[in-house]
């Protein structure tokens, strides 16, 4: 709709007035240029008057108050979308910021086909006007088309890939790389990213960017597109259309300003002077018909009614103003509001039209300098139309068609002056060569070239210089043709005036709406391009987190049970080893203890040293006891290897539940076992000679002893046990007897006790054994029968046994030192009774009460080595099995936390991607029914 061909309304009457101007003679400079007035006066009043009828005004008051309501309408339906489009930002900034990062499109240049053929089917359906899906015959709107490789699929196979590449946007191939670079990246919602040497490649930059700080940078364009929204509603809503006259250094901008209001208003020179904005409004509407200049103070806000934002001057102090400004840089030169009346009437006067209220805005010229600053000034949504003064003499200059291809994105359409047309010889030529450039920098503008691109000679409205240079020297024929071109030059500006007026009043629906709804087109194609974009991608990210998911969850399951599964053997290892080291230690240490008290060696690998004969018995009763403590030892360090052989089988066994059970990507233990470090700290305190065979061990049981050599206590007890035996059941007594006693009998019994005392003494016995022995023998002394025999046994008997011990020396040392040493290992005291025994010895010797004489069980304390040692041994073993068990459930527990947080992730991603797919094409519906509200926006002519 908006491409159909329009026509200015007052075109008839410019034609008209050109046709008379053509047939009036003139003779002189001046009379042309009051002729031209005149005419111009003359010809459309009479005209107008003619033309006019009551009718006609009528037709024309109903026209315009049917065009009132149809911008009324398009205006409503655009602020109502406006304000949709602004919710619909809103919530997608918000949804940015707290409930999914979105995602900004990038761009390929290298797709691959099929990212072309994806591509290209996204293209279709994203540049389609959504009532040209039914309606194929819908009028041409603005299009924007958008390419991406986002169908899902496409996207990157993970997120962390997508946070450092996101999803990639192909803009075209090989062929249409150039179409691709206008149309197919964002727009209103594009990022500016230039940043250091990869600036001029914001391909490379969102590559390198993390996604969020896309999204960030993204948050602030949103957040400017809806501050521009709330700007975009104001100007519509605004009865006021601003018209910006810009162009090149010199091109006749302030002549063409002058030319409009048909007064010389702007300084007008040859050197390029206008470095100043200066607003011209119609004196009469706006500033209660008084002529003046406002010169807006510094860093002030213009505010009329405030006589502090401003200075006034009269009309005619604008050419100093302007001259003073020269000085200042673009950035600093003063903005002035000219207010002044326009003479004409409302039918042909562009700033008192009736309508609307008009403001002209002369620009300075543009130049590297002033570009940005009147670029800016251009974009601004209270600028409804662009006029663009160009020379015809030197076509767009660079900063011109940088100015206009910015300009034509912003405004789609602006009005162009090809000025100075009168200098032009070869004037079709120059026309074709102005039209195919503004075909590249506007193709909007092109398109409606015969109403927006006009061909003039502003300063033919005053009587150019042309003509004034000519006349003079040229005669009449010439005079004649100047003339003529004067008529021409005249019917062009008449008719550019006409388009003009007809392009800002009648049609301002075009240069008013149309950029609003422009910018909304856009912006609503960039917001439903990013819902498309970020759907795939949730779509894809969904995706995968339900595939990463089916293999978590059941990875997840499957370690939980391996890990149950292994607390449970672990615990049965542990007990398993535990009580096999323990049994088998206490059946060796019981095995050993009995060998040695049997007087033999308790391991294979010792053998009792040779006996050395009588005169060194004490000796060899040293060197067996040292035999035996060895014995004892090897027998130990056996029981130690066969804990550490089990421990390592264990060990080993344990690893091997890892191999088995441990997921695959978990690190195995580097832990090694080392059997030598169990044990070694007694066989560092051993060998430091801190203990002997420690635990519960008196430290002298490795020192020999006069008892090992004659067990005087032992033979004494044996006699005095007989009695305790007697009360005793059988089975007990019997396994009590030891082999001595079955060799003596209870006479050689009691001589060898009374043998050993009188051979001995008490000093070799010892107190102890000799006061127990005296003891035991006072009680015998009670016997009747030792009565009666007593003195002829004893001797015989003494005799007889002494010889007896002597000569068997050899076999009852080892035996007395087994004996001695079981009776420390097994718990009981071999190094002689407490002090309170000995009390107790006494007392009892006193009262001949042989009860108090052995200490009891109860008073031995319970040391028993090999429970002692056995229990040492298990608890080593449990602690190495805890270690090496321990470092197996860390490992699970690393691997649970692990797989539980992947778990926890995907299911955090997949409920992410299912909201945001929700959302998004929620969204996405939305916008498309808004832009078709938009697209119904009428905007007609
Ligand atoms: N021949 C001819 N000269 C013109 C025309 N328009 C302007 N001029 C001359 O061009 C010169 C510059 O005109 P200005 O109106 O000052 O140009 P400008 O674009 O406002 O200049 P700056 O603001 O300094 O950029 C003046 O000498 C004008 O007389 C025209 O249509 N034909």
């Amino acid at each position: 709709m908006s491409s159909q061909k329009y026509y200015p309304s007052s075109s008839s009457s410019a034609s008209a007035a050109s046709s008379s101007v053509v047939n009036t003679p003139a003779t002189s400079n001046e009379s042309l240029r009051s002729d031209y007035f005149n005419q111009s006066h003359a010809i459309h009043a009479p005209m107008k008057e003619a033309e006019e009828s009551e009718e006609d005004q009528r037709q024309k008051m109903a026209a315009m108050e049917e065009h009132g309501k149809r911008f009324a309408a398009a205006r409503d339906g655009l602020v109502s979308t406006i304000n949709e489009t602004g919710g619909i930002l809103t919530s997608l900034r918000d949804f940015n910021k707290q409930r999914w990062i979105v995602h900004y499109p990038a761009i390929d240049r290298k797709p691959s086909t099929q990212q072309i053929r994806q591509r290209q089917a996204l293209r279709r359906s994203m540049s389609v006007d959504p009532r040209e899906e039914s309606d194929n015959s819908a009028p041409h709107q603005p299009r924007l088309q958008r390419s991406s490789t986002t169908a899902p699929g496409s996207v990157p196979a993970t997120p962390s890939q997508r946070s450092m590449s996101p999803v990639t946007i192909v803009l075209n191939d090989e062929e249409d790389v150039e179409e691709a670079d206008d149309q197919s990246e964002m727009s209103v919602l594009r990022l500016d990213l230039k940043l250091g040497a990869i600036g001029n490649n914001p391909q490379a930059l969102v590559h390198s960017l993390e996604k969020s700080s896309i999204a960030q940078l993204l948050d602030e364009r949103m957040t400017s597109s809806i501050r521009q929204l709330d700007n975009l509603r104001n100007r519509i809503s605004d009865t006021q259309s601003k018209v910006l006259v810009t162009g090149d250094l010199n091109a006749g901008k302030s002549t063409f300003v002058n030319s409009l209001m048909r007064r010389r208003l702007m300084p007008v020179d040859q050197q390029p002077c206008t470095t100043v904005f200066c607003e011209v409004l119609d004196a009469e509407q706006t500033n209660e018909g008084r002529e003046e200049v406002h010169l807006i103070k510094q860093g002030m806000l213009y505010d009329l009614q405030n006589d502090n934002t401003y200075t006034r001057h009269s009309l005619s102090d604008i050419e100093q103003l302007v001259a003073d400004a020269e000085e200042l840089s673009p950035e600093d030169a003063p903005m002035i509001k000219c207010y002044c009346h326009d003479t004409r009437s409302t039918q042909e006067s562009l700033l008192r039209n009736g309508i609307v209220d008009i403001a002209l805005i002369d620009a300075p010229g543009l130049n590297r300098d002033s570009l940005q600053t009147t670029a800016l000034f251009a974009r601004q949504e209270e600028i409804d139309v662009v006029v663009f003064v160009v020379s015809a003499e030197n076509h767009f200059t660079l900063s011109a068609k940088e100015f206009l291809w910015n300009a034509s994105n912003d405004k789609a359409y602006i009005f162009i002056v090809v000025n100075k047309f009168d200098q032009i010889r070869n004037k079709d030529k120059c026309k074709r060569l102005v039209l195919e450039q503004i075909k590249q920098l506007s193709p909007r503008t092109y398109e409606d070239a015969e109403e927006l691109v006009h061909f003039v000679d502003s300063d033919s409205v005053f009587g150019g210089d042309d003509v004034e240079s000519s006349t003079p020297t040229e005669d009449k024929k010439h005079a004649g043709q100047s003339l003529a071109t004067t008529s021409s030059s005249a019917m062009s500006f008449a008719r550019l005036e006409a388009c003009l007026r007809d392009f800002v009043l009648q049609r301002r629906e075009k240069s008013k709406l149309m950029p609003a709804q422009t910018y909304l087109l856009r912006l609503l194609s960039d917001i439903e391009f990013l819902a498309q974009t970020n759907l795939g991608v949730a779509n894809a990210e969904l995706e995968e987190a339900k595939r990463l998911l089916a293999e978590a969850r059941p990875a997840l399951a499957q370690c939980k049970a391996a890990h149950n599964k292994i607390e449970a053997q672990l615990e049965g290892e542990e007990d398993g080893v535990v009580t096999q080291v323990s049994q088998n230690a206490q059946a060796a240490f019981n095995n050993a203890i009995d060998l040695i008290g049997q007087g033999k060696p308790a391991s294979l690998q010792a053998s009792l040293p040779p006996y050395p004969g009588f005169f060194s018995a004490f000796e060899y009763s040293a060197a067996v006891r040292q035999t035996f403590v060895e014995s004892l030892e090897l027998a130990v360090r056996e029981a130690e290897q066969m804990a550490r052989v089990a421990t390592g089988e264990t060990v080993q066994r344990i690893k091997e539940m890892g191999d088995v059970h441990l997921p695959g990507d978990v690190e195995r233990s580097r832990r090694e076992f080392r059997p030598d470090a169990m044990f070694a700290k007694r066989l560092r305190r051993q060998n430091s000679g801190v203990a002997g065979l420690g635990l519960g061990l008196s430290r002298d049981i490795t020192d020999a002893r006069l008892s090992d050599v004659f067990d005087v206590g032992y033979y004494v007890q044996i006699i005095t046990r007989s009695e305790d035996d007697s009360q005793e059941g059988e089975g007990q007594k019997s396994s009590k007897k030891s082999s001595l006693e079955d060799e003596l009998g209870l006479i050689s019994t009691v001589g060898v006790g009374l043998g050993a005392m009188t051979l001995l003494g008490s000093k070799v016995v010892g107190a102890t054994s000799a006061l127990g022995a005296a003891v035991n023998i006072t009680n015998l002394l009670k016997d009747p029968t030792v009565q009666k025999w007593g003195p002829r046994i004893v001797f015989v008997g003494t005799a007889g046994f002494v010889a007896h011990l002597i000569m068997n020396l050899h076999n009852s040392i080892p035996r007395s030192v087994g004996r001695s040493m079981k009776k420390e290992l097994t718990g009981r005291r071999s190094a002689g009774p407490t002090a309170q025994h000995v009390v107790k010895l006494i007392a009892s010797a006193a009262s001949l009460d042989s009860t108090a004489v052995a200490p009891t069980s109860e008073e031995a304390a319970p040391v028993h080595f090999a429970t002692q040692h056995q229990e040492r041994l298990s608890r080593e073993v449990r602690k190495v099995i805890r270690l090496a068990g321990w470092d197996l459930q860390e490992r699970f527990r690393v691997a649970l936390a692990e797989k539980r947080g992947v778990v926890e992730r995907l299911e955090g991603q997949e409920g992410k991607s299912k909201e945001a797919i929700v959302w998004f094409g929620q969204t996405s519906a939305r916008v498309k029914e808004v832009r078709g509200r938009v697209y119904e926006v009428e905007i007609v002519s």
